[in-house]
């Protein structure tokens, strides 16, 4: 799985260096990102439609597409996904060292 994000981060940030319209991400980039923004808004609704709507297939689509996105925004932002998943880490971590604690006591 860490694999696939750092593979797919690498090509998102290639595509800043491809020119506008050439892609889906590079026109991404080339509106900006409010346009950015706009489409983690939309894909973070149509998440919650679909887990409304019940059909685990089109949850999965949207989920991936919201993360997409997401990757995105970071891309533009000169971050990797290194970094979230860094963060995941931490609080697993942390949160590793709690239930041990609770275990011990
Ligand atoms: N994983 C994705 C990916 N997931 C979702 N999408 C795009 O995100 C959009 C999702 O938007 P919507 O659900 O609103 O669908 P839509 O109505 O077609 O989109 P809009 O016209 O509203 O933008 C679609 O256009 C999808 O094609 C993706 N586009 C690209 N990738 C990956 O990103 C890499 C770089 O992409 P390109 O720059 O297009 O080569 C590719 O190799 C892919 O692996």
């Amino acid at each position: 799985m860490d694999d696939v994000l750092a593979r797919l981060g690498e090509v998102l940030e290639a595509r800043k260096g491809a020119e506008a319209g050439s892609s889906y991400v590079a026109s991404l980039y080339a509106k900006g990102e409010d346009a950015i923004l706009k489409k983690i808004g939309e894909e973070a609704t149509e998440t919650v439609m679909a887990a409304k709507d019940g059909d685990p297939e089109r949850l999965v689509h949207e989920i991936a597409d919201l993360w997409f996105h997401t990757l995105v925004l970071l891309a533009h932002r000169g971050l990797g996904p290194e970094v979230v998943a860094a963060e995941l880490e931490r609080r697993f971590g942390l949160s590793g060292l709690t239930e041990k604690a609770n275990r011990d006591s």
